[in-house]
């Protein structure tokens, strides 16, 4: 089966209402004849809804950054499935190192969102990964193994049709030091072969996005790897000469 790459710009807690309009903009120029590629931005929250009607007739797709586990109610300052999807997003990132980090979000917590986000019919982009001491105590494949079997156990492989989830090693987020491309292809395969253990057919078709330090030096050479269906985006995502070099590089690279 052919996977269809994603390139996904996660904004973080970046940009106005001027720089909005400026960077899809220029993206909408940059890519006005990329083919084969999915292309995403995630805006912060409150930018969504200018970002919708900024990207409007192109291909370019909406995301968010995050997602409350609650539809509504009495849940101040939280944003719910429901609104992001009214809004126009699509794929929404949950389980952000960041998030897990300053917001200390649990593998169960991050189980729920996928959940809802399931439910509401948006794509989780689920991301995953291990930080430098888990990586220097050769514990990367034990977090990754964790961090998907609370979503694997509590609702099975099924729940994976259509997901993303990003390979994201915590060391190599907005640190300029990406993982080497063989690096990040091994723990891609030991990710897909995890999901493969429940279902090879659901496995197959999971976009797994590799993110941390991704930009327009080192993007083509991690696409060439079998398993990296695309990136996440930190900063390289909010200037739209170095997003669409990535974006044409994983169109190149998969076809
Ligand atoms: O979600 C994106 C990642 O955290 C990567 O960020 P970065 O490209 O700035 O390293």
């Amino acid at each position: 089966m052919m996977r269809h790459p994603l390139v996904m710009g996660n904004w973080k807690l970046n940009g106005n209402k001027h720089m909005v309009n400026e960077l899809i903009e220029g993206l909408r120029k940059e890519l006005s004849t990329v083919d084969g590629c999915g292309v995403a931005i995630a805006p912060p929250a409150l930018y969504l809804d200018q970002a919708k009607h900024a990207i409007s007739g192109s291909y370019i797709a909406l995301g968010a950054q995050n997602v409350d586990v609650n539809l509504s109610g009495a849940f101040t300052g939280e944003v719910s499935a429901d609104m992001l999807k009214d809004i126009g997003a699509k794929y929404i990132i949950i389980g952000h190192s960041e998030r897990r980090t300053y917001h200390k979000e649990s593998d169960e917590f991050i189980a729920k969102k996928f959940a809802v986000v399931k439910a509401a019919g948006l794509v989780p982009v689920l991301c995953i990964g291990e930080t430098e001491a888990e990586n220097e105590a050769g514990q990367t494949e034990e977090v990754c193994a964790r961090q998907l079997d609370a979503v694997l156990e509590t609702q099975g492989a099924a729940a994976f049709e259509g997901v993303v989830v990003a390979y994201e090693p915590v060391w190599a987020i907005g640190t300029g030091k990406s993982a080497t491309p063989a690096q990040a292809q091994a723990v891609h395969k030991f990710i897909r072969d995890h999901i493969a253990k429940k279902d090879a057919a659901i496995a197959n078709q999971v976009i797994i996005q590799y993110g941390g330090s991704v930009n327009d030096k080192n993007a083509a050479e991690l696409f060439t790897q079998p398993d990296i269906d695309g990136a996440l985006v930190g900063g390289a995502s909010l200037k739209a000469d170095a997003f669409a070099v990535i974006v044409k590089a994983a169109a190149a690279a998969k076809k």
